[in-house]
């Protein structure tokens, strides 16, 4: 069994370029659509999976090959919706989640690849704020769980602002990597964008894109929302903004042309220049 499933991730990863500094994607994909649904969320589960379903509809009949959901779009962002609202979707108990469902089954029919934002995932006891990945097959691929370890948001600036992630969720404890038919993508949500680690790990694993569904606080966030977003992307050579959602609700398809990234990281190997020699030895 185990020697199965290793052949069959050689071969799948085979159909993709080699190259650590590479993109790995498909050598036929080039350019592709993303769909980006910026949705207002109510405090109505069944008419935000509804509304859900028709934002999708409207990106993937505007050409959308990979379509994208907000943070925690099942529910509003209070500990007490998150807990009414949390879904089971363990594997080894085969549970099922109206959400998950949806979002298959609207994956499968329309053959495009969703990354379904976020949800509130009760499993064994912990509540996780989870992102949960889809194939153009409408087959789950893969969860992350919010943040590596440390990157729950806690933020106390005593009695101004305090929100403390860590009092309602349990941390995830591994980066999400997912092979898909747009290319490797890896996950981040909302407040791992803070940590150009994880970006930079990503990065040194090939990944063509990474997508961090977000719900910013304004207190915390509106300053530098935009900043970090274009941070972490310099800091990964593809700096140009090509679209952006504004403020309202929206719909947005964008197109990436991943052969600009290959002549951009070919002309400028960064990642060939770091000297970890150096920063190691200064630790
Ligand atoms: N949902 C979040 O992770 C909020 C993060 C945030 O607002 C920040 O400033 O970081």
């Amino acid at each position: 069994m185990a020697m199965a499933a290793t052949a069959k991730k050689k071969s799948e990863s085979d159909r993709f370029c080699s190259s650590p500094d590479l993109l790995h994607h498909h050598p036929s994909l080039t350019k592709l659509k993303i769909g980006i649904c910026q949705m207002r969320v109510s405090g109505e589960k069944k008419e935000n999976l509804k509304h859900a379903r028709s934002l999708i509809q409207v990106a993937a009949k505007q050409g959308a090959n990979l379509v994208l959901l907000p943070e925690m779009w099942v529910c509003p962002y209070t500990e007490e919706d998150m807990a009414k609202n949390a879904e089971d979707f363990d594997d080894e108990k085969g549970a099922s989640s109206p959400t998950l469902e949806m979002l298959s089954e609207v994956a499968g029919r329309l053959s495009i690849t969703i990354i379904g934002g976020s949800l509130p995932e009760r499993c064994k006891g912990e509540l996780y704020n989870t992102c949960p990945i889809f194939g153009a097959d409408g087959k789950l691929i893969a969860k992350h769980r919010k943040e590596m370890q440390v990157h729950l948001f806690d933020a106390n600036f005593l009695g101004e602002f305090c929100f403390m992630e860590s009092h309602i969720f349990a941390a995830g404890d591994k980066p999400t990597i997912v092979d898909t038919e747009v290319g490797r993508i890896g996950i981040g949500i909302c407040h791992d964008i803070r940590f150009p680690e994880l970006a930079t790990f990503y990065r040194d694993k090939g990944v063509c894109l990474i997508a961090y569904p977000g719900a910013f606080n304004i207190s915390t966030g509106e300053s530098l929302w935009e900043l970090v977003q274009r941070g972490r992307a310099a800091d990964n050579q593809c700096g140009e903004i090509i679209a952006s959602c504004g403020h309202e609700e929206n719909v947005m398809i964008a197109e990436i042309d991943y052969s600009q990234l290959h002549i951009l990281r070919k002309g400028l190997p960064l990642f060939k220049q770091r000297r970890e020699d150096v920063y190691s030895q200064h630790n």
